[in-house]
Order: structure tokens, then C-alpha cells, then sequence
């Protein structure tokens, strides 16, 4: 069937929020207007933009006559709503009454739907709209639609990788360019990658937002940003960097949820942000600046991989207007997107059923007996080791020298248990790292 546009009342588009996102969303609503009426069947009328304020500086796409400062007058007034001014309210109360008022709802807030994604998709579903936010993991990258539509009729295992544009950029600059975490995160934010508040990246709240949603939909269970076991990458340090380089491997950020079972066999699933050590030649160790990518196992489809830009005003209005698009054509032509999926209802695991290669990286006495001490720590734990390297160095008047075991796969609760142990043998000066190996 041919799509008339011209023939149809056009759709009224409320903005929320004219940020890095949402100007470059405005901007294509307004310079590919003709291109999009003809892929929904009727043009979207942007027919407002709620902003903090009236006066500030803004990008001449951006028509002064369609800012507000009354939103909640606006999500009244239409029939999709694009809400893009983040954070927890008033977008809460705002996507909520758009819901009530029976417009649907694309949102990019990974905040918001990762502390109150049932609330949002109860409203939805009650009033018979769609509730999209593609844009909401990974930027530009198709990853919500492909986990929440592709891959339903298969059973996922587990995701992995980097879903934060800002960490992942301030780590490369890192490595690659020595630039402290403080520089790197100004350039972040300069090039419209980071969160009003850049603690939300370099934190891991940002990603562990992200690894929720991303686990709700495949585990068709909820999994809220407090199930996610976070650690974000402000500890890092520049000999954290120059030791991962030293050791072959490079630092990101990952997020990785899967399906587990504890040793009494109770099912469940573990969803954990951490910085994480990548063997140099693996794929995600190649991702560099704002890019992400997610690995994805399932157990018809095998492995996926899901690469591009995961950050930035730009890419991820590429999709935004990807969901306003399809819930637009819904209205358009009936239809309507997927509700919450929630009926699997696994619990979320202690994170000390993890199970990873550590790297340990310990700074001790350079004297004889002291590898077999601290061996004996580890064996008493059950955790095997895979490689030990031990380089002297001299600080001050005394000898010492950095030890850096890399144990073989082993559950975090054993690891953390044997770290206690060893940290307290007199011949340990300091535990300097702990660190996941992939
Ligand atoms: N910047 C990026 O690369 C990406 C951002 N996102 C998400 O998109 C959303 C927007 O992000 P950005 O555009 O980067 O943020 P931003 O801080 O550049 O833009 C948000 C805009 O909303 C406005 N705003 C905030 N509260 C408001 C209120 N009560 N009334 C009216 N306007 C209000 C702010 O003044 C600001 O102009 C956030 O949820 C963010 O997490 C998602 C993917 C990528
Ligand atoms: N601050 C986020 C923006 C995209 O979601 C990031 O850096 O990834
Ligand atoms: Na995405």
C-alpha cells in the first residue's frame, strides 16, 4: 500500500528537553520533514519544545516560537512525545501524563526506565500506547529492538560490552594519549558524550541504568539499577593503565548480565558494570573513544555482535527518529509495539556468584618464600592460578617488587575472600588491583 501523506491530519511531536539530543532531533524533524512524512504516511508537526529556559543561546534550527517553559501544558496537547530532557522529574510525571493522556512516548532516559521502567510500561499498556528508547542503550546502535523483538523467540544467555560512550572515551584517551581522568572527561563533555552530571559515566551508573533494561528485556525479568553490582572507573589509575598495557590487555568498562546457577542449582541471573581487562586482541579491546559494542549469546542464534557510535546528539537522534517512526506508523496504520515482558520473574543473584580470571596485582617484600606465602593463600581458597609475574623495584631503602597473578576462572566471593587473606600476610606491602579479565 502506498503511503499518501498529504491525505492524512498530521501527527503533533512535542520535544522535551533541546540539549545535545534533542536539537539534533528537532533539526531533523525540521530539514527531512517531506522524507519522513512519506515513510509514516503524515507529516510530523513539531508542535513543540519545552526548554528550561526561553532566552538561553540555541542552534538557528531551532524555530523560538515553538519553546516553552509549560511541558506538562504540551505532553497534553500531543500525539507523540519525545522526551529528551533527562533525568528523574519532572520527565517522570511528564512521560506518565503524556501516557494518561493517550500520546506515546519515545524517550532516550535509561535513568528514568531503569529505576521505574514497570511504572512507565503500566501506563502504556493501560492506555494502549507505545513506549519506546532505542536510543536509551547504546546510542546509535539497534540494540533494544533487536533484544526485545529479534531475539524473543530465542533464549539469551548472556550480553557483554561497552555501553558507555564517556568511560569508554576517557579510558582510551588514557591509554592512548596519557591524558589524566579529569582532561579526558572535559573532552567528553565538550563533544556532547557525557550526562549533565559526568559522575552518572564515570561512576557506572549511566551503564549500569543500561545493563538493567538491557537485561529486563532478555530475561523477560525486572532487573532495577540497584540489582546491577557497579563500579565505576574513578579508582583507575595511570599505572592501572600501564600495567593492563604491560600485561597485554587494555581497560574498559563492560557490562556484562547473564544467566547463572548457584552451587545449591538455583537459577537466576547476574547483571555487573566493571572495569574490566581485555585481552588486547579481543574485538571490544579495538572499540575505541565514544564507540560501544555488545555481545550478545543466545541459544538458537549463537553469538551477535552489535558495534557503532554509542554517544553523541547526532547518532543517537538517528535513534530517536528510528521509534518515532514506528510508533508513529502505528498510529498511522494500527499496530502497536511491544508491552513489558516480565514473566520469567528470575531473581537477581548475589554478585559473589560471578565467576571471572582476575588479575591481582600486589605490591610485596622481594625475598625469598614470599610467592609460596602468598600461593598458599589462594590454594586455601580454591582459587587456581594461571600465571605469576614478578617484577623488582626499588622504593626507597627498600627492596620491593610488584607481583601480578592472573588466577583461572574462580567465583568473585573466593577471590574477594582469598584477597582478605593475602592483603593481611606481613609480606604483602598493598593490594594494589583487582581486576576482571575477560
Ligand atoms: N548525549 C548523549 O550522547 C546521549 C544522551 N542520552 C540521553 O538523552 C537525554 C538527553 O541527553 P542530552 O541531550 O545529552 O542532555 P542535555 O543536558 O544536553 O539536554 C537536556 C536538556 O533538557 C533540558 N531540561 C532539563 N530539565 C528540563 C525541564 N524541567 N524542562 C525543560 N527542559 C529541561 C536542559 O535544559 C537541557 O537543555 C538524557 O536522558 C540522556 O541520558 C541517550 C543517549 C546518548
Ligand atoms: N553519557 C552517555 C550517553 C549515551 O548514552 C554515554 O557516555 O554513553
Ligand atoms: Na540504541
Amino acid at each position: 500500500m502506498a503511503l499518501t501523506p498529504g491525505s492524512r491530519p498530521p501527527l503533533r511531536v512535542a520535544v522535551l528537553g533541546c540539549g545535545v539530543v534533542g536539537t539534533e532531533v528537532v533539526r531533523r524533524l525540521v530539514t527531512e520533514g517531506d522524507e519522513l512524512a512519506a515513510r509514516v504516511g503524515t507529516r510530523l508537526e513539531l508542535v513543540g519544545i519545552a526548554v528550561r529556559s526561553l532566552d538561553a543561546e540555541r542552534d538557528e534550527v531551532v524555530d523560538r516560537d515553538l519553546l516553552t517553559t509549560d511541558a506538562d501544558a504540551l505532553v497534553r496537547s500531543a500525539d507523540v512525545v519525545v522526551e529528551l530532557m533527562g533525568g528523574i522529574e519532572p520527565a517522570r510525571s511528564l512521560v506518565l501524563a503524556a501516557l494518561g493522556a493517550g500520546a506515546c512516548v519515545v524517550t532516550a532516559n535509561k535513568a528514568l526506565l531503569a529505576q521505574d521502567g514497570p511504572t512507565l510500561y503500566a501506563a502504556a499498556d493501560a492506555a494502549g500506547v507505545d513506549l519506546y528508547f532505542e536510543a536509551a542503550v547504546a546510542g546509535a546502535i539497534p540494540i533494544v529492538r533487536p533484544v526485545r523483538e529479534s531475539l524473543a523467540g530465542d533464549t539469551v544467555q548472556r550480553l557483554l560490552g561497552i555501553v558507555n560512550g564517556t568511560t569508554n572515551y576517557v579510558l582510551d584517551s588514557m591509554t592512548t594519549e596519557g591524558l589524566d581522568l579529569e582532561q579526558a572527561v572535559k573532552e567528553a563533555q565538550a563533544l556532547g558524550y557525557a550526562e549533565a552530571d559526568p559522575t552518572a559515566d564515570v561512576e557506572g551508573y549511566d551503564a549500569a541504568a543500561k545493563a538493567a533494561i538491557l537485561a529486563s528485556l532478555a530475561f523477560h525479568t525486572r532487573v532495577a539499577l540497584d540489582d546491577v553490582d557497579r563500579t565505576g572507573i574513578t579508582a583507575l589509575t595511570a599505572a592501572d593503565v600501564a600495567w593492563a598495557e604491560r600485561t597485554g590487555h587494555v581497560l574498559k568498562l563492560l557490562a556484562v548480565a547473564e544467566r547463572a546457577r548457584t552451587a545449591e542449582g538455583r537459577d537466576g541471573v547476574l547483571v555487573r558494570v566493571q572495569p574490566t581487562l581485555v585481552p588486547a586482541d579481543h574485538p571490544l579491546a579495538g572499540v575505541r573513544q565514544a564507540f560501544n559494542a555488545v555481545f550478545v549469546e543466545a541459544e538458537a542464534a549463537g553469538e551477535l555482535m552489535f558495534y557503532g557510535r554509542g554517544a553523541g546528539g547526532a547518532p543517537t537522534s538517528s535513534a530517536v527518529l528510528g521509534d518515532l517512526v514506528s510508533v508513529a506508523r502505528h498510529r498511522v496504520l494500527g499496530g502497536k509495539g511491544p508491552v513489558e515482558s516480565s514473566h520469567a520473574d528470575l531473581p537477581v543473584l548475589d554478585r559473589g556468584e560471578a565467576r571471572s580470571r582476575y588479575q591481582v596485582r600486589l605490591e610485596v617484600d622481594d625475598r625469598p618464600g614470599v610467592l609460596s606465602r602468598v600461593a598458599a593463600e589462594l590454594a586455601a581458597q580454591d582459587v587456581s592460578i594461571e600465571s605469576v609475574r614478578q617484577t623488582p623495584q626499588l622504593t626507597g631503602d627498600d627492596a620491593s617488587a610488584t607481583l601480578v597473578i592472573t588466577t583461572h576462572t574462580a567465583p568473585e566471593r573466593a577471590v574477594r575472600a582469598t584477597v582478605e587473606a593475602v592483603a593481611a600476610l606481613p609480606v604483602v606491602r598493598q593490594v594494589v588491583s583487582v581486576l576482571p579479565v575477560l
